[in-house]
């Protein structure tokens, strides 16, 4: 049972390809054949690539428009595969993948198709090849793997097989039940895509947006599930065409690929009730706390910004420069150490989130999922708290249930809060990054291979200067909830945010109240600077959601946002300024409401622009 890679799914060179599918720990990788036909090197020294990255080529992909054809267009197809059979003998490849006839001139006369196999399989046969056929969802005859393998059936060739492919197969949601009835002496080969759930046609689907398996929303663990169950043990192979893997580094995206095998091929047992390959996705179940680097110019102004915020310091480290800041559930770590992880963090990104501390039902087991997946484990001076790479280089503290009872006390002095009245904030309702671009999908990976969460639905965000996209992933008690978000606009806040904090991170966190009217007094008197809001917006809900006069009147003195998802399902949003223009903070609360207020989320952006500074351009 191997994990196998298609060059196609990489960028680059094919020598650049086979560098990176080697180095992530492949052992196979499919050859796409423009990748072969376009590079400067010969079969033979692609061979001794191989050879001397430790790589065995398992399929050589695709064979184009073969079957069905008139003459003269058969027997160049006839040469064609014979030419291609050529090539593989020196690659040392045994497989061919065939993809179904798309051209104009094809013929969908299944007699004709079945001779045309039948006389591929007895070439196939003199170079010891096996030619796997697969149905692409928009062949112009066959298009469905349950028409292949009824054909495959029928020319009954020892050299000729079924080849199945997620992306084609769940595109057109053929249930992936109809793979029971393929016999696996008959499966040549598994390739593996997942895609965001999109409605549009189905070839320019295929070509730019299939993403790793568990970066989309097609069911690839009940689909790999069902070709487990039949016994199949050849490869299971990724074969992405997506736009931003053919730019982004190729190494990422092969260590990504080992890592989606590897999570997909546990949650198959997992399905099938058979030993699972690794412990079980970790169960988060909360945020414990959020830690800033603080330099130490930005600390006072920091420390006013906390206070207008409703936080007030309850503690200060034993031995270290560090403060503990808290309202009701929320825990703030201000770092100011001189040493040590926070300061290398401020280094690069100044004052700045720094890492989280997640409370998880079982830290150990959770740390050896980390390890079966390649997350990169960061050498912690807290035993008690091992500490995981995340988004940006900001760590993931995992904080195991039975150790969170005592964390604090263990390790501050603590002291009472002066600072008044506060907002009964009830948790960390949720974290928003920001991440690069070639990032996005990579990070949503990370979280939904090591945690037990979902996705909702990805948003298109319009901020002034450009679209942003966001991907909202939780947990099903909703008690972790965090926001990806990238954009390839340069002028857009989020790019903007990049360029200011050097580099991706935390750019918000949202705090939930039971009710943000009644917060909303208590901070302005705590001197929160709140987000101006645009009277118009007010003028819109207030009709829109047919808000009474006094309701109406408090969530614009107050510059609160609102929407609903249903009657009475309601979310308030009310945002503070950012500091530095870095990060912020906002009060939300929730009745039924799972969203995250996206139709506001223009507004807020909108907002936001208004403060940036005015940039002479030339
Ligand atoms: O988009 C294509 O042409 C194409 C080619 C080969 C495949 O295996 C495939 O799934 C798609
Ligand atoms: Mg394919």
């Amino acid at each position: 049972m191997t994990n196998a890679i298609a060059t196609v799914s990489l960028s680059g060179t094919l020598e650049d390809k086979l560098r990176a599918a080697a180095g992530a720990g492949f052992a196979a990788v499919e050859i796409f054949d423009t990748d072969f036909v376009a590079s400067a090197l010969s079969a033979g020294q692609v061979r001794s690539l191989l050879d001397e990255l430790g790589l065995v080529c398992v399929l050589y992909q695709p064979l184009r428009d073969f079957e069905g054809m008139p003459e003269p267009l058969r027997a160049r197809a006839f040469a064609r595969a014979r030419q291609k059979f050529e090539t593989m003998r020196v690659l040392g490849c045994d497989k061919l993948l065939l993809c179904s006839n798309c051209a104009v001139q094809a013929s969908g006369d299944r007699a004709q198709i079945v001779a045309d196999f039948r006389a591929l399989g007895d070439l196939a046969a003199e170079y010891d090849v096996t030619v796997g056929y697969e149905a692409l969802a928009w062949g112009r005859h066959v298009n469905d793997h349950r028409q292949v393998w009824n054909i495959v059936q029928t020319v009954d060739h020892p050299n000729i097989g079924i080849l199945l492919d997620s992306f084609h197969s769940l595109a057109r949601r053929i249930p992936s039940a109809s793979i029971r009835d393929i016999d696996p002496a008959k499966l040549v080969f598994v390739q593996l895509a997942d895609a965001p759930l999109l409605d549009m046609d189905l070839l320019y689907w295929s070509r730019h947006f299939r993403s790793l398996p568990g970066q989309g929303g097609l069911d690839l663990t009940g689909y790999v599930a069902e070709i487990l169950r039949l016994g199949y043990d050849g490869p299971l192979s990724l074969e992405i065409f997506n736009d931003r893997f053919r730019a982004n580094a190729a190494g990422m995206v092969a260590r990504d690929g080992m890592r989606s095998l590897d999570a997909l091929r546990d949650a198959a047992a997992r399905k099938l009730g058979r030993t699972p390959t690794m412990p079980a996705r970790a169960t988060i179940e909360r945020v414990e706390f959020v830690e800033f680097a603080v330099a130490s110019e930005d600390g006072d102004e920091l420390r006013a910004m906390l206070q207008g915020a409703g936080f007030d310091r309850v503690g200060r480290h034993r031995t270290k420069q560090v403060e503990l800041w808290r309202c009701g559930a929320a825990n703030f770590v201000l770092n100011s150490e001189d040493h040590g992880f926070a300061a290398s963090y401020r280094t690069t990104h100044g004052t700045a989130i720094c890492a989280i501390g997640l409370v998880v039902s079982d830290g150990a087991a959770c740390m050896a999922r980390a390890r079966a997946l390649g997350v990169a484990e960061h050498e912690s001076d807290m035993p008690a708290m091992p500490a995981l790479r995340g988004v940006a280089g900001s760590l993931v503290y995992v904080i195991d249930a039975v150790a969170a009872t005592t964390l604090w006390s263990d390790e501050f002095t603590m002291e009472e809060p002066t600072g008044g009245a506060a907002p009964d904030v009830v948790a960390v309702d949720h974290l928003a990054a920001t991440v690069h671009h070639d990032e996005y999908l990579s990070w949503q990976l990370y979280w939904r291979a090591l945690f037990d969460v979902q996705v909702q639905q990805p948003q298109d965000v319009i901020d002034p200067n450009g679209l942003v996209q966001s991907q909202a992933i939780q947990n099903a008690a909703g008690t972790f909830r965090i926001t990806l978000n990238s954009t390839d606009a340069r002028n857009a806040l989020s790019a903007r945010f990049l360029d200011q904090s050097f580099g991706a991170g935390f750019q918000h966190v949202a705090l939930r109240v039971p009710d943000v009217a009644a917060a909303a007094p208590l901070l302005a008197a705590r001197g929160l600077e709140p987000l101006p809001i645009a009277a118009n917006y007010h003028d819109d809900v207030a009709a829109r959601f047919g808000l009474g006069d006094a309701e109406a009147a408090t969530l614009r003195h107050y510059g609160i946002m609102v929407d609903e998802e249903g009657p009475g399902r309601r979310y308030h949003q009310l945002y503070s300024r950012a500091f530095r223009r870095t990060f912020f903070f906002e009060f939300v609360d929730r009745t039924g409401y799972d969203g995250y207020g996206a139709p506001n989320a223009t507004i807020r952006l909108t907002a936001q622009n208004r403060f940036r500074p005015t940039v002479v351009s030339d």
